[in-house]
């Protein structure tokens, strides 16, 4: 393996994604470490990088000269990842096991998130990093081959792989529900997909918390580097987390619970991904907040 790296007073953070909506809370949370190179696809933050493009990667790394990388992107269009494979593949596989090699080859530690989608969702308890993963989609399928080309690639990492990720901003199920509470008297929802709900905020915070003691030297990823579990605390399925959006924001809406099979997709989605938290916990000594506490808090930064 290589020479560590050797981190100076004030580290240069490299952000990819800092437009998504992890990627955005972490621009925040990061500043606190270092200084961050926010880069993004359109560049609204710093420095513009494109993953379809290998060259783009390449040509980042070299000119922000990080000592960590933060990996925020990625292709996250559930349903539109089983018609466009090779755009998934290449964003959440390819261009995740190029970075591992360019940065293994400098010994600069990274940090990448990986989902509860790799699981099928039929074991039928809390998955362990140790449980097989089996994906019943493209997006989970491609998310697996990029968790596992960055941690075969020699690179010091931390692979965090979280779930049902809701926040301020972005695409996500809060925001979603918010709208059609607000347009709808009557929404249907799923009730036979369990996970657990994770406050984009909070998996921010983790991972600065876990970041600055890698950075100073007090962790050393040769021995704690590797894939954790990272969600917010509890299982619920969508429909119990719609009602307890609904019963936070005081509209008046009916809830109706349904199958999946009543809410056709393109995608499949597992039945019941709940990730087990305990290595991260016992590795770090932090702990995730209940999914119901992380959710009062989000909506009072909304309101
Ligand atoms: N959302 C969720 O529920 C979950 C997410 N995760 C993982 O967490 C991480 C963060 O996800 P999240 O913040 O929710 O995702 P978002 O979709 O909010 O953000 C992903 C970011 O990746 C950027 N991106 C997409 N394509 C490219 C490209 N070709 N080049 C550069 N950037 C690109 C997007 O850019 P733009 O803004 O311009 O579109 C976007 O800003 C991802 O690894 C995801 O797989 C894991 C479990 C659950
Ligand atoms: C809008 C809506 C959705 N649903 C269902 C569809 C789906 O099964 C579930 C959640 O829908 P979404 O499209 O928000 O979420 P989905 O794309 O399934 O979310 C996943 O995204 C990727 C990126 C991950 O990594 C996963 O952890 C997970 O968060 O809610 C309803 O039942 N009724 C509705 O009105």
């Amino acid at each position: 393996m290589s020479q560590k790296h050797q981190t100076p007073e004030r580290p240069r953070l490299l952000l990819i994604g800092a437009n998504g909506q992890v990627g955005w809370e972490l621009r925040r949370t990061l500043a606190g470490l270092g200084e961050v190179v926010a880069a993004s696809l359109e560049g609204e933050y710093g420095p513009s990088i494109d993953l379809m493009d290998p060259q783009s990667l390449a040509r980042l790394v070299d000119e922000a000269r990080p000592d960590a990388v933060i990996n925020a992107a990625a292709y996250t269009a559930v349903d539109r990842a089983e018609q466009d494979r090779d755009s998934a593949r290449r964003i959440n596989a390819e261009a995740v096991g190029e970075l591992g090699v360019l940065l293994a080859k400098r010994a600069v530690p990274v940090v990448h998130y990986s989902t509860d989608f790799v699981f099928s969702g039929t074991l039928g308890r809390p998955y362990t990093e140790d449980d097989q993963p089996d994906p019943l989609n493209v997006y989970g399928e491609t998310k697996l081959v990029g968790e596992r080309a960055l941690l075969d690639s020699g690179a010091r990492a931390l692979v965090f792989r979280t779930s049902w990720v809701y926040g301020a901003r972005g695409a996500n199920f809060l925001l979603t529900m918010r709208r059609l509470f607000a347009e709808r008297d009557e929404l249907r929802v799923v009730d036979d997909q369990i996970g657990s709900p994770t406050w984009s905020r909070m998996l921010a915070e983790m991972t600065a918390q876990v970041l600055y003691r890698v950075l100073r030297g007090e962790l050393d990823l040769d021995e704690v580097g590797g894939l954790y579990h990272l969600t917010g605390g509890g299982e619920v399925s969508w429909y119990g987390f719609a009602c307890a959006i609904l019963e936070a924001c005081g509209e008046g809406c009916n809830l109706t619970p349904i199958p999946s099979s009543e809410y056709p997709a393109p995608a499949p989605r597992p039945a019941y991904s709940v990730l087990d938290n305990g290595r991260f916990e016992r590795t770090f000594g932090l702990a995730m907040p209940h999914w119901r506490d992380s959710l009062v808090q989000c909506l009072e930064e909304l309101d």
